[in-house]
């Protein structure tokens, strides 16, 4: 079940940033910078909640005592490794499969007796799921039809959907006349017709190519921007969890690892796991130094840092950063690789290789594979996550 596309908005109350139960960690205060919109959101009502949800095929646990609160017209994806129990949460909601433990509640009535056709919902799935023997105009009427609505109103509602997904000389044309990209399109114009109140999509954009993903990730957005409407998003693709979420749930063997805005989630993840889940990480152990923060060390934690804040230089020349804020380790080049504007060097340091990744600027010296470099960075950069 893992090809199926589905929007909605989730919210863990049990696993945010500013409720993990992780002592006096520094990341357990809720990042700034917050803008009205995120505001606006943490103040909408809750639409979807799940309560100590937990699913059990015979001795596998797919899902384990989940709780999440969606609010209304909120993006929010649930990311994770292969086997995580993304699709399974997904289809929890949906009403595919029923929870082994637990209640979800959808505009705070229990759903647990409410069979998945007579959820008020639209789901996108990777494969489409068109029907391949309709025209797109067809396949846009049928959720109408199944309501009862009349043929007029279906004729305007089909028309106006077809325009604000740039499909409107595509009516007449089967699926297989569309390019990837166009089906994709139809899917979700079809998941939205029957103005559901919330959509639910299983790995959206995973059978387009790079390219039109990333088209179709800024059409998304802007068609959820427009609708308005509560999404939750499956993926184990990190760059449209980031690229389209107003929250992204990470998971792993069936638990929420972490749940906050992708910004918050980058810069200060709570464990090592979501650390090396959502981007790279260096975890700063076994160098022959002492690793220094600006607030201490709390137990059962890892420093980590990322590779875009750590700068290679010379042995000896001068530093960028401030002199007393610096941490500094000399290293050899093992690998520098080129990619596009960027540059990442691998450097061993003791027993550990670090990444360091540089925006490539002119005139500045490039090193090779062996030669002996000086990393530094800023204390303020190092992050204390649960090793
Ligand atoms: N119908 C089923 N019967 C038995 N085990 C199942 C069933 N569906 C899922 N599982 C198991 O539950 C766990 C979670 O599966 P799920 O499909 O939710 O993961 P996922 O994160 O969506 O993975 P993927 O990204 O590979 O689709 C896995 O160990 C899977 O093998």
């Amino acid at each position: 079940m893992s090809d199926a596309l589905i929007i909605a908005r989730i919210d863990s109350g049990r696993a945010s940033p500013s409720n993990l139960n992780l002592g006096s960690r520094p990341f357990n205060v809720a990042a700034s910078g917050r803008s009205t919109e995120d505001n606006a959101l943490e103040q909408s009502p809750a639409q979807i909640e799940f309560r100590n949800v937990t699913k059990r095929y015979g001795q596998v646990t797919a899902v384990q005592d989940v709780s999440l609160t969606v609010r209304r017209g909120e993006f929010l994806t649930i990311l994770g490794p292969s086997g995580s129990g993304k699709t399974t949460a997904l289809m929890l909601l949906a009403g595919f499969v029923a929870p082994t433990e637990g209640d979800i509640l959808i505009a705070g009535n229990s759903v647990a007796a409410v069979p998945s056709y007579r959820r008020d919902q639209g789901i996108v799935f990777q494969s489409y799921a068109l029907f391949p023997h309709l025209t797109v105009r067809r396949n846009l009427e049928f959720p109408l039809e199944m309501r009862g609505v009349n043929a007029g109103d279906r004729l305007k509602r089909v028309d106006r959907i077809l325009e604000r997904v740039h499909l409107k000389d595509f009516g007449g044309r089967m699926p297989s006349q569309l390019s990837g990209g166009q089906q994709q399109r139809v899917a979700l114009a079809r998941a939205l017709i029957a103005d559901p109140p919330f959509l639910l999509l299983d790995e959206p954009l995973g059978a387009l190519d790079r390219n039109l993903r990333e088209q179709m990730q800024i059409e998304m957005k802007t068609l959820h921007k427009e609708f308005g409407i509560t999404t939750i998003c499956v993926t184990h693709d990190q760059e449209e969890a980031l690229t389209l979420s107003d929250r992204i749930v990470v998971m792993r063997a069936g638990r929420i690892e972490q749940t906050d805005r992708p910004e918050a989630l980058y810069d200060r993840p709570a464990s090592r796991f979501v650390a090396n889940f959502l981007g790279e990480a260096n975890i700063l152990e076994n160098l022959d130094c002492d690793v220094e923060s600006n607030a201490p060390q709390p137990p059962g934690t890892v420093p980590m840092i990322r590779p875009e804040r750590i700068c290679v230089a010379a042995p000896g020349a001068p530093t960028r950063s401030d002199e007393r804020q610096r941490q500094s380790v000399t290293g050899i080049v093992e690998d520098m690789i080129y990619a596009g504007p960027l540059r990442k060097y691998h450097v061993r340091v003791g027993s550990s290789v670090l990444v360091a990744r540089e925006h490539a600027a002119s005139g500045q010296q490039i090193f090779r594979q062996g030669d002996t470099v000086q990393l530094d960075w800023l204390q303020s950069d190092v992050r204390f996550v649960e090793a």
